[in-house]
Parts: C-alpha cells; structure tokens; sequence
C-alpha cells in the first residue's frame, strides 16, 4: 500500500475531519501554505546557493501534507545535482564559539547534512502527523508521511549497515545520519530502552527495515557494515537486571562479531567511558587501564564492556574482522528517556516541571558532556577510518555536578532549588576524555558548545510534555 492508498481512503478522511475540527485552523493553513510556498520555491531559485539554511527552514516549518512531495522534491534537486542548499564556510560549521551551526557530518566520509533537515525529523512542529487528544488519551494517525530525501548512491556507493540497538537514543539519532547519507539500514533492537517512536519516521521507507530481536540470540544477515550499540547505558537501567546487561555485552558482541566475521563486515563496538571506572588519571587518554570494581553495582555494565572489547580484538587476531571501538562520554540530547535516570535527562524534566533538582553526593564529582550530533560525527568517521585502536569520543568541557545543575537552573527554570541525596555507589569521581587520538588520527573534536545542546534538548522535552507523550 502506498500513500496514496491511505490518503484516499475512508477512513483516513473521517481520522482527517477528525482532525480539521480539532485544528480549526487547518483550512486557512494550507492556503496560508500554498502562499508561502509559492514564495518559498521563487526563493529557492533566487538564492540556492547563499542561503539554503533558510529555505530549508521556511520549507519545512511550512510543510503540509499538500505541499511536502513538491517541496521534497524541490530540496531532493538541489541536493542530488550538488547545489547546496547550506553554506559549507568554515565560519558557519565550527560553533563551540556560539557561531550557528548549519551542518554537521564531516565531507571527507560523505556524512555532512543539514542540520534543518535533522530537526524537521526529531523536532516535529507536528509530531509526525500524530495528533494526541488529551480528553480521550488517544492518538490518531493522520496519513502516511513522505519522507524526507536521503541521497541517491549509486550500487557501488551505497552500504548495506547494521545498527543494533538502533531504536534508542544514540541509535536513532545514527540511523537518521546513515538514512540521509542513503545507505540501506537494518536496525535490531528488542524493545527494552528503545523506542519503535524514535524511528517511526523512517517505517516503510525502502531503504530501511526494522526487526524486533535481542542480541543475545544469534541473527543472520548479509551487510557491509555493523555498527554494535545494543545494550542498555544509563546506572538504573543497566543495574535493573545486571545479568541480563551481562549476556547482552558478552553474548550480544560474540553473536555480532561471528556474524561479522562469517559476512566479512566491518564491526564497530561502542564501549563506555566506563571502561576507566573510577579513575586514577585525569583526564583520561585511551592508554590508561582503568579503576572498575569488578563486583560493586556498576560492575554488569563497566566489566561486561571491557569484556566485549577483549572479545573484539580477539576476533580481530584470531580471525582477522575487521574492527572499530568507540569510547563514548557522557553523550545527551533530544531522545533521551525522560525517566532515563541521567543526570541531563534528570534535571531537564525536573526543572521543567518546577520539582527540586536532585544532587547525588556532594556534587563535587565532574562529568565531561557531549552533544548527540558531535559523537554520530565521530562514530561514523572512525567507522571509515583505517584506525583501530580504541578512540574516546567525548567533549572535554568538564563541570562539576553542582557546576551543572546551576547552569540548568539558570537555562531552564531559575526558580528551582536544589535536594541533595546520597551519593551512588562507585561513582565515578571525575571524567574527562583525552581526546588526543580521535583529534589526530580521525581529525574529529566537539562543535557543539553544552548551552547549544542543552537548547535543543529542552525544547524537545517541552515538545514531548506539549504533545502529551511525556
Ligand atoms: O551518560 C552517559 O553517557 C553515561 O551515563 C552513565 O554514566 P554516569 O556518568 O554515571 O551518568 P549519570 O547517571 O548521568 O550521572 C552523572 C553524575 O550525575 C550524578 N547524578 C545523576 C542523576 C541525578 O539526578 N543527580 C545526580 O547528581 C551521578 O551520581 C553522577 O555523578 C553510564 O554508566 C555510561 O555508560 C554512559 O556512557
């Protein structure tokens, strides 16, 4: 069935005067669309090259499921004859100095896309034509979506990726990247911190399929590529079941590295800062051993990663797979689980709803925060890198606890005061990356400054708590 199908039928009209006399002002929108997008599309022509940000911008803030094919198209055209529709200066791009970031990706491995494009996908006006009617808590689905463009490759351009663990948060926001760069994803993801939500953007697209599985079973499947990111990552969630965090690391990474092996793919591990514990250098270069206790609470999660990178350089001597391992820092932004339990998600919710923020410990113990866009850039250069040593990615701006939760305060609800509870057991007391590798050998480090991040990632939680679903 294509869209056309849905849109034509019964009972989709009936879902759509359902949802016109909720939102009364959908007739004057469309014709108020229909205006703008005449203008848009004389814009385009004028001034593709210079200012293409904007276009795409007014395009998608004044999409409608009327106008979205024309105007996808309109954007698909410029995109694929090479006209760019964003400025690629060096000014626009590097932002950490609060100059407006307009792409992310990096040119050399073909990663580079608008950032507009990225928000239009995880900052919906209109969250993907669902429309939540507090009264009833039901939720409609209006009319199949188009979706966006993703580029055209040609056979011997185009990959064929695995992305376990692809429905969560670091994952999605993967998959977005590989789907724009037009790659054919498979995600696999058994459900349990991932969300069918953070990809319904992309069902039934053709380059993509989505399969419920656990890692913990061996899977099968021809690929060029597997990226490995199934297992769950915030302290409550991976010390909810810690045997079951356990075999994900330990079996999940044998069944994914066999199946590299047997298919010949590349394989990328993502592993944890958490590798170094609690640690005993500061900050911390990939060199160093680590601090972890191997039997304390955050043992499951910080042991079961260490053993899957001893099991990816094992296959990688043993039987010669092709390997990546990416050591990711704290990483945040928008998809998080409102009730992840990290100390991003934590404060976020909390000072929006006006509640204390809670500080463990005595908030003296420092963290090292990553925008979500900075790591996929990384994730995705080291994977078509020939480096294969392990890499921290993470950002180097180190905060203190209390550091941060004062600046969330400022940013998010200056009314809010503080609760301190006891610390967690084997918490880290300070974290930073060293990120001297990945700066020389992958020519990566962080654009997004924490306030850029901690913007978009607040206005998506209010969008999530506007639409009801949070
Ligand atoms: O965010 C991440 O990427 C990392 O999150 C966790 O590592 P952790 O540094 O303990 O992350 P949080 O749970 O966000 O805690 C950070 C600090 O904030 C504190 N915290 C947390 C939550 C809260 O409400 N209040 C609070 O003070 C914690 O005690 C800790 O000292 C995971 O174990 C890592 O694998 C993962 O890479």
């Amino acid at each position: 069935m294509d869209s056309n199908d849905i849109v034509s039928s019964s009972s989709s009209n009936d879902i759509e005067a359902v949802h016109n006399k909720f939102n009364n002002s959908s007739a004057t929108a469309d014709s108020e669309s229909d205006k703008k997008k005449s203008v848009n599309n004389n814009h385009i022509s004028a001034t593709a090259s210079n200012s293409g940000n904007n276009i795409i911008s007014e395009i998608l803030n004044n999409h409608n499921v009327n106008s979205c094919k024309s105007d996808i198209k309109t954007i698909t055209d410029h995109w694929q004859n090479g006209q760019q529709l964003w400025s690629l200066s060096e000014d626009s791009i590097y932002a950490k100095d609060s100059k407006t970031i307009v792409t992310v990706g990096h040119p050399s491995v073909n990663s580079v896309v608008p950032l507009d494009l990225l928000r239009y996908i995880y900052l919906p006006e209109h969250p993907h034509y669902r429309l939540f009617d507090s009264g009833t808590r039901t939720i409609s689905y209006l009319k199949a979506r188009s979706f966006v463009p993703v580029k055209s490759l040609s056979l011997c351009e185009k990959k064929r990726i695995l992305v376990t663990g692809g429905a969560g948060f670091v994952g999605s926001h993967l998959v977005d990247r590989l789907m724009l760069m037009g790659h054919e994803v498979t995600v696999i993801d058994n459900f349990f911190t991932g969300r069918k939500n953070n990809l319904d953007h992309w069902i039934g697209h053709p380059n993509f399929e989505l399969i419920r599985h656990d890692v913990v079973d061996p899977y099968m499947i021809e690929v060029d590529q597997i990226y490995h990111l199934a297992c769950p990552a915030s302290p409550p969630h991976y010390q909810y079941n810690p045997i079951k965090t356990i075999k994900t690391s330990v079996m999940g990474t044998i069944n994914m590295l066999g199946l590299a092996k047997r298919v010949k793919a590349r394989f990328l591990l993502t592993s944890t800062s958490e590798v170094y514990g609690d640690p005993e250098e500061h900050p911390q270069p990939e060199t160093y051993w680590g601090n972890v206790n191997p039997i304390g609470p955050r043992a499951c999660y910080d042991e079961g990663k260490r053993v899957a990178e001893t099991l990816t350089y094992g296959y990688m001597q043993q039987d010669n797979v092709d390997v990546r391992v990416a050591r990711i820092f704290n990483t945040f932004g928008p998809r998080m689980n409102e009730n992840d339990g990290r100390v991003v998600s934590n404060f976020i919710m909390q000072a929006l709803k006006g509640e204390n923020l809670t500080i463990y410990g005595d908030g003296q113990q420092t963290r090292s925060f990553q925008y979500i866009h900075d790591l996929i850039d990384g994730l995705i250069l080291l994977m078509n890198n020939d480096y294969r040593e392990p890499v921290n990615l993470g950002n180097p701006d180190e905060y203190t606890i209390f550091e941060f939760a004062e600046f969330i305060k400022n940013e998010v609800n200056p009314k809010c005061k503080y609760t301190t509870l006891p610390a967690t057991t084997d918490d880290p007391k300070q974290r930073k990356p060293d990120i001297s590798r990945a700066s020389e050998f992958l020519g990566w480090s962080p654009r997004w400054s924490l306030k850029q991040g901690i913007n978009e990632t607040v206005q998506y939680f209010r969008q999530q708590m506007a639409a009801g679903v949070i």
